[in-house]
């Protein structure tokens, strides 16, 4: 009996129409033959807002939930407004679909020149809390335009919110061979929010007891993402700085055109979306220079979220491959051709 998987497809803006290309080739390809992908674009972004005005109507996201999965590309470009389209389609997006869970692996592939020193092991994962904090929208500004302007970017923790990002972090490292789980936060400064957090990983960690724990300022963490990346297996953070880090774990593990990521929705009742954690890059869009194998690497998260579990593993061994016989400069879709052959070799 053949089987579907009904995805929906968010291109996006700039280099997002071009790496989405080539990650839906490499799924195609992992694909066994009896899997048929049904796959729906949605055209949202720069052109759709410019055409119409709308960022995500309420009818799309009505039909996004019909779906087992989204890939997304990236929003943003500089013809809108910044904030626009980000907080308008990609944060509306998550947090419609309570993607609490925003996982983002760092991880240094064998062959990829990392810019540390040495040849630094690096393996972690950030579960950046994904619908909280200051990206909530709770702020405003007083006295608009005026030399005595206010503005106000409020963030929000709630105890329900924290408990469950927490308790995600712990038991996935709990299932990990170093059973290590590392909160980042800023709970000398922060104390309201930060003391929140802090409590609540104790109190949650009651629960684990074969999982270590420690505690790092977030400044103090970028010290370490650095000089001592090693150290990190599970980091739980909140998602301003969760978002931050990644960035850092993207340079420090070959660069952000490797970085993967999948905004989960653990109880199924939405559909997760995987994206790469790059934007839109409108320095490089329409260029065939966008490096598409972080968004084949969230192909590869796409799948393990759907039990394809030996044919994300295809995929991250195709990727492995590839990076480790990296020579010279290819296109986006040349990187795409090879990961195929790979995966269907
Ligand atoms: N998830 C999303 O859709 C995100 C959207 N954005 C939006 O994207 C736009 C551009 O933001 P930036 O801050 O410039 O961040 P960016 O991630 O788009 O670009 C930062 C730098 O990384 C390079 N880069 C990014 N992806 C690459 C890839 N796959 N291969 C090679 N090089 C790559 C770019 O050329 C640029 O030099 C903004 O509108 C921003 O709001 C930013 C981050 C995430
Ligand atoms: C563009 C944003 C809404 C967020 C961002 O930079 C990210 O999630 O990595
Ligand atoms: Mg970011």
């Amino acid at each position: 009996m053949s089987r579907s998987l009904r995805l929906a497809v968010i291109p996006g803006d700039g280099i997002g129409q071009e790496v989405v290309a080539e990650g839906l080739k490499v799924l195609g390809a992992a694909l066994p033959a009896d899997v048929k992908v049904e796959a729906t674009e949605y055209d949202l972004g720069a052109r759709r807002y410019h055409r119409t005005g709308e960022t995500l109507p309420d009818s799309v996201l009505e039909e996004l939930k019909g779906h087992d999965a989204i890939l997304l590309g990236a929003i943003g470009d500089p013809s809108v407004p910044s904030g626009v389209l980000e907080r308008g389609l990609l944060l509306k997006l998550r947090f419609a679909f309570d993607h609490h869970i925003n996982l983002r692996p760092g991880k240094l592939f064998p062959g990829v020149k990392s810019p540390l020193a040495g040849e630094p092991d690096i393996d972690f994962v950030v579960v950046r809390e994904g619908t909280e904090g200051p990206y909530v929208g709770n702020g405003g500004t007083l006295r608009t335009g005026t030399e005595h302007e206010v503005a106000t970017e409020v963030s929000l923790n709630t105890a329900y919110g924290i408990e469950r990002v927490v308790r995600d972090a712990y038991r996935r490292a709990d299932s990990r061979p170093r059973k290590k789980l590392t909160l980042v936060h800023k709970n000398n400064v922060l104390v309201h929010a930060g003391h929140l957090w802090t409590r609540i990983f104790q109190q949650v960690g009651q629960e684990f007891p074969e999982v270590t724990t420690d505690y790092l300022h977030v400044d103090a963490a970028t010290i370490f993402f650095v000089t001592q990346p090693e150290r990190f297996d599970v980091i739980v953070t909140d998602n301003l700085f969760g978002d931050i880090l990644t960035d850092l774990a993207a340079a420090v593990t070959g660069g952000i055109g490797l970085a993967a990521s999948g905004n989960i929705n653990p109880s199924g009742d939405f559909p997760s979306m995987f994206e790469p954690v790059h934007g839109s890059a409108p320095d490089i869009a329409g260029q065939g220079k966008a490096d598409p194998t972080a968004t084949v690497l969230s192909v590869a998260m796409l799948l393990e979220h759907l039990g394809f579990t030996a044919e994300a593993a295809k995929v991250e061994a195709a990727v492995a491959a590839d990076l480790a016989e990296r020579a010279g400069v290819r296109s986006t879709s040349q990187v795409g051709d090879a990961l195929v052959a790979r995966v269907s070799g």
